[in-house]
């Protein structure tokens, strides 16, 4: 029996690996001595998971957030946005949290991350991410970014580093399975652009921030790059480089893209001018 994670049905499953809790080795060695296959990826924190014998998001070592069940497409948004252990980052749209876990990881569990989100009920499962893998460098705040921008604004808090993993119509598609429409899309596109110019506002002159989505519209991705870099004269397109054969370049000039049957995505990269 393989097992199946929340886009596993469509996408191929792969894991990552706590690297502040346990090695990848010793976590390999754990899931194969039960029965579990897994295959070497690029990232060596990450394996693909060939054949599982149960649920990979049911075992003890789940519980023990040894590892969290996310694509590997999931993973190059916080590698690209590459925070240092001395950053304040802030995560927009945080929830489950797949990618604010990753960001601790990757900064070893130091420097600051704000991690904020509108949903009470998609909260819970990211608090309860953030503990089980003992993320101990995270706030999490339960708001709307619309509104907590003015108030971050107020107190002149600005960010090194800021992820937007933004809500998109391919959450949609997860979410409620159903349907996407050019309605839908045009909605998504409306708000990702409104909050992206949140993001370029709160960052820190230097800074940087990540764009992300899972949808393949252009409207949700090229078109959301583009009218920021018209409509503002303090940001800069930093080109990025496929990392990993599975990642192909986007239309626009350094954007990246990601086509089934890895989960879909869109990513691209702004700095503020400083
Ligand atoms: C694509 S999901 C984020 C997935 C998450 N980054 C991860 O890797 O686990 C988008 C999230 O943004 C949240 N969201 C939507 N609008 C928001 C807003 N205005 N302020 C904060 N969070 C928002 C949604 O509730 C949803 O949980």
């Amino acid at each position: 029996m393989t097992s199946h994670s929340k886009e596993g049905d469509i996408y191929i499953n792969f894991i990552r690996v706590n690297t502040l809790k346990i090695s990848p080795s010793a976590l390999k060695e754990r899931l194969e001595k039960k029965g579990v296959k897994l295959e070497k990826t690029f990232l060596d924190y990450a394996f693909r998971v060939i054949e599982s014998p149960f649920s990979i998001g049911a075992t003890p070592e789940y519980l023990f957030g040894y590892y969290m069940p996310q694509s590997l497409s999931s993973m190059i948004p916080p590698i690209t946005l590459n925070p240092s252990p001395k950053d304040r980052v802030l995560d927009m749209c945080a929830a489950p949290g797949g990618k604010t876990t990753h960001l601790a990881q990757l900064m070893g569990n130091e420097g600051t991350i704000l991690a904020v989100e509108i949903s009470k009920e998609r909260v819970k499962a990211l608090k309860s991410n953030i503990n089980r893998m003992n993320i101990l460098n995270t706030i999490i705040i339960n708001k709307d970014m619309r509104k907590y921008k003015e108030y971050l604004m107020k107190k002149k808090i600005l960010f090194d580093k800021i992820l937007l993993d933004a809500p998109c119509s391919g959450n949609i598609i997860k979410d409620k399975n159903r349907k996407v429409d050019e309605k839908d899309i045009e909605y998504c596109s409306l708000r990702q652009k409104e909050l992206l110019n949140i993001g370029l506002d709160l960052l820190k002159p230097g800074g940087e921030l990540v764009y992300s989505t899972c949808s393949m519209e252009e409207k949700e991705n090229e078109e959301v790059i583009e009218h920021v870099l018209k409509s503002r004269d303090d940001i800069k397109l930093i080109k990025l480089s496929p990392i990993a054969n599975f990642i192909r370049p986007g239309k626009i000039k350094g954007t990246l893209k990601v086509y089934p049957p890895y989960e879909p995505f869109f990513i691209a990269k702004i700095k503020k001018e400083g």
